[in-house]
This record gives structure tokens, sequence and C-alpha cells, in this order.
């Protein structure tokens, strides 16, 4: 396959629009007819990283079977291991790499450094562990992460008491300054940028002396499925944790129980592969469903036949049957955000215009992820435009070119579902995906490979 390049100027988060070199580039595989997949993916990112912490503060071991093993996953193992928690790589299933073993310490010792490369879980969920620590940790991570908001952290964790110091850009780098302890009590944050603000505060919530008793007070808050995701990991370690009224959530303090936990596949990773049935025409079939989640990956079961799938549960997968053709839609997605490139790439193959909406927040994902998805798939002719709260896509004839993945997996994986469809379509740093899902590649090219 050729490497193509477009002109059209690209939307440049960091301000240098040097095109990577092309030998980076990473041909998007398109099938020779309709699929027949069959596959099984990796660890959940939200719960891998959710149980770490939870393991790390609770009062005895924990046991991870077929955790995530990723880049987002292993920065938050190394944020737990610089406090002193021990985290072992132990035998497991060894389909996608070890369990995880973890052993609390003794008391949580700050004087340390996390990076937090990318991950929003990092960066939300770690601040609060450190001012349970005694000593200073210094939080940053990547240029990209630099620019996602942490200002309602940096707040939080103020008005509860801790010293943070910060350049006050609402941003990392910043020093939490743990002594130890953290009183707790009533604390009212605007989370409309981020659920993780909630979830970072609710996972340490037990630990405080007096609890807490949150409250979010902006317009809108995202990503709900991930708070109660939370809140299902707290009430499975015992935590006592109600939530009065939307919008408010009260941890009884007292201890997080040590246990055993059987991590689901990721079903936000699912979209892509799913999406390809769709595209490609065929079936492919996840195998590992869980029959009950509270992954938002799951309610992939009722939009894609919004786009023209048909949809089953059979024997422990989600099996997924495009017919070719794929279906505009109108959609709000404020409760799975992580969810829209995926969504968006599909809406370029459609039938007719598209609407997702209910999205604003994912300008403060990995990248502007609705400038830069505006911007690829107008450099490969497609037609798409922001809208104040999500995007509006106008399927128009596409050709070949360089598609940006902007440190963003899950911009990567939206390039590969147009390059289905499109030929010459190459991927600009498909190394990318290793956030949350270092096999893409392979598995992407075996189920090309599937075709009946
Ligand atoms: O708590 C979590 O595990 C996540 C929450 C969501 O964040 P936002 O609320 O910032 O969208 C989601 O998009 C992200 O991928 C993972
Ligand atoms: C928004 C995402 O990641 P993060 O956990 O870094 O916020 C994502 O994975 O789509």
């Amino acid at each position: 396959m050729s490497v193509s390049r477009n002109s059209t100027p690209r939307f440049d988060p960091y301000g240098d629009s040097t095109p990577a070199a092309d030998a980076a580039n990473w041909p998007a595989p398109s099938p020779q007819g309709p699929l027949d997949a069959r596959l099984r993916l990796p660890g959940s990112k939200s719960i891998t990283n959710r149980e770490l912490v939870l393991s790390a503060l609770a009062d005895g071991p924990s046991l991870l079977r077929a955790p995530l093993h990723s880049r987002d996953s292993d920065l938050m193992v190394e944020a737990l291991r610089s406090f002193g928690t021990v985290v072992d790589r132990v035998a497991g299933d060894g389909r996608f790499g070890p369990d995880l073993a973890i052993t609390p310490a003794e008391e949580l010792a700050g004087s340390t450094t996390i990076d937090c490369g990318l991950a929003g879980t990092v960066m939300r969920f770690t601040p609060p562990v450190a001012a349970l620590a005694l000593g200073p940790t210094t939080f940053d991570g990547d240029e990209g992460a630099r620019r996602r908001p942490m200002s309602t952290t940096i707040s939080s964790l103020r008005a509860l008491g801790v010293d943070v110091a910060d350049d006050g850009l609402g941003a990392l780098p910043f020093t939490v300054h743990g002594s130890g302890r953290v009183a707790g009590g009533d604390l009212e944050i605007d989370a409309s940028a981020s659920s993780q603000f909630v979830s970072g505060l609710l996972l340490a919530g037990a630990r405080f002396d007096d609890g807490l008793r949150l409250t979010h007070s902006g317009a809108r808050l995202p990503s709900q499925p991930h708070i109660d995701m939370t809140v299902a990991a707290l009430r499975a370690r015992g935590v006592d944790v109600s939530t009065p009224e939307p919008g408010r959530w009260v941890v009884s303090p007292g201890p997080i129980a040590g246990r055993t936990v059987d991590i689901e596949p990721d079903l936000s990773n699912a979209a892509p592969f799913l999406a390809a049935a769709l595209v490609a025409g065929g079936t492919v079939r996840i195998d590992g469903w869980p029959e009950s989640t509270t992954q938002v990956g799951d309610d992939l079961a009722d939009l894609l036949p919004l786009f023209g799938a048909t949809v089953e549960r059979v024997d422990g997968a989600l099996v997924v049957r495009g017919s070719g053709t794929i279906t505009a839609v109108t959609v709000d997605l404020s409760t799975g955000g992580e969810l829209a490139p995926a969504l968006v790439a599909l809406a370029t193959l459609a039938d007719g215009p598209s609407e997702i909406t209910g999205i604003g927040h994912i300008r403060h994902h990995e990248t502007d992820r609705l400038a830069a998805l505006v911007a690829e798939i107008t450099a490969l002719g497609g037609g798409a435009e922001e809208l104040p709260d999500g995007i509006r896509i106008t399927p128009r004839p596409m050709h070949g070119g360089v598609w940006h993945s902007y440190d963003d997996h899950r911009m990567a994986t939206a390039g590969a579902i147009i390059g289905l469809a499109i030929p010459d379509v190459d991927i600009e740093d498909i190394g990318t995906t290793a956030k949350t899902l270092p096999e893409f590649p392979e598995l992407w090219h075996d189920l090309v490979r599937s075709t009946r």
C-alpha cells in the first residue's frame, strides 16, 4: 500500500505542524470481504485502575485476575509502588499477561514524583492518595497531560485542608504535601469537565477521618456510568457509600477490604472491533462479554443498532452483524464520551448526516477530540464540523492520506475504522494504542483477515 499525503492543514495541539515520518505510519488494512471474526479483549482500563487504587488503600492484600497491562495501567502500578504499595506479577491465565497481587503499604509514603503519562485516571485518582501519604508528591506527565484540566482536583484537596503547591494554572505539574491524614467531610466541586474528579475523591474518601460528603454543583456531569462503576467498586469492598440524590455522594469513613477481583474485558475498546462489522459487513463476535456490568461500553449493544447493526448476546459473547450499510444517527453520548471517536468514524461512512452531542467535555480528553476528528475527517475529504456540544458529520466521498493520532489511542483506532472502507489510509503512530490496548495492531490484523 502506498503512503499518500494530504495537504490540508491539520489541527495541531503542539504548535508544531511537522508531519510524522512516513516510516512511523501504519497502513490501515482493508478486508477482502465480509468479516467473520471472533476475539477476546484484554482487561478494562477503568476497572483495573480503580481496583489498583482500592487495593493500595485496602486493609489487606488483593489479587487482580486478568488485569489490563498497558501504558495507563503500568503508570498506575508505578505510581502506587512509589507510595510503598507492593505490586507483584503472578501467574494467571496468561492470555494477556500476568495477574497482579497487591499488598498495601503499612503507611503510605510521599517524597516521590509520579509520572501520569497521559492517563486521566492516574492524574485524577492518585492525588487524593498522595494526600493520605506522608511527604510531598509531585505530579507531572506528558506534554499533552499538561493541557488536561486539573483545577478541580487541586481545589478540592485544598478545600479538604490539604496543602497543594502549583503555579496557579490549574494543570500539571503540582505538588501535594501529604500529612498522612485528611480530615474529609463536606465538599462541593464542579466536575463538569470530567467525572474523574468525582471518582478520584470517592475512591479515597473512606480513608478520610470524617469520610466524604461530596456534591457536584456544575451545570452538567459527564460519564455518569464511570461514577456508578466507582460506587460499585467501593461497595464490593465493604465501603458504605450512598447517593442520596443525583450529583451527591456520601462515603462513610471505614476500612476498604482487600479482595480478589476478576477484571472484565474492556468494552470501550470493543467499539472499533464491533464497528468493523458495520463497515465491512459480516459478523464480529467478542467472547467474555459480561452479563451485567458498569462499563459504558455495554451501551454499544444499544448504540450499534441505531447505525443499522443486528446485535445478539450468545453464550457469553456479544455478536454484531452488519449489512454493509450504515444508517445516519442523532445521538446524545454524554454518558459515554469515550465511545465517540469510534462512532464518529462510523458516521463518516453512513447514508446521511449524523449529529453526536453531549460530548463537549471530550475537548479535554487525550487531545481536543472534537477538533482532531474534524481536522482528520476533512483532510480525507469527509464532511465534519464542531458543534458547541458535539460534532456534525456529513458523509462525502473520502480518499486516502495520513490520519494523525495526536497521541490519542481512540483517534488512532477511529482512523483504522475509516481505513477499512477507504483505501490507502495511513495511521500515524499506531503505537499510541498502547495507552489502553497494546495488542491493537495484531488484533486488528486478525479481524481484517477473518473474512469468510
Ligand atoms: O473514570 C474513568 O475510568 C473514565 C472516565 C471518563 O472520563 P471523563 O468523565 O473525563 O470523560 C472516560 O471518558 C475515561 O476514558 C475513563
Ligand atoms: C478519555 C480517556 O482516557 P483517560 O482515562 O486518560 O481520561 C479515554 O480512554 O477515552
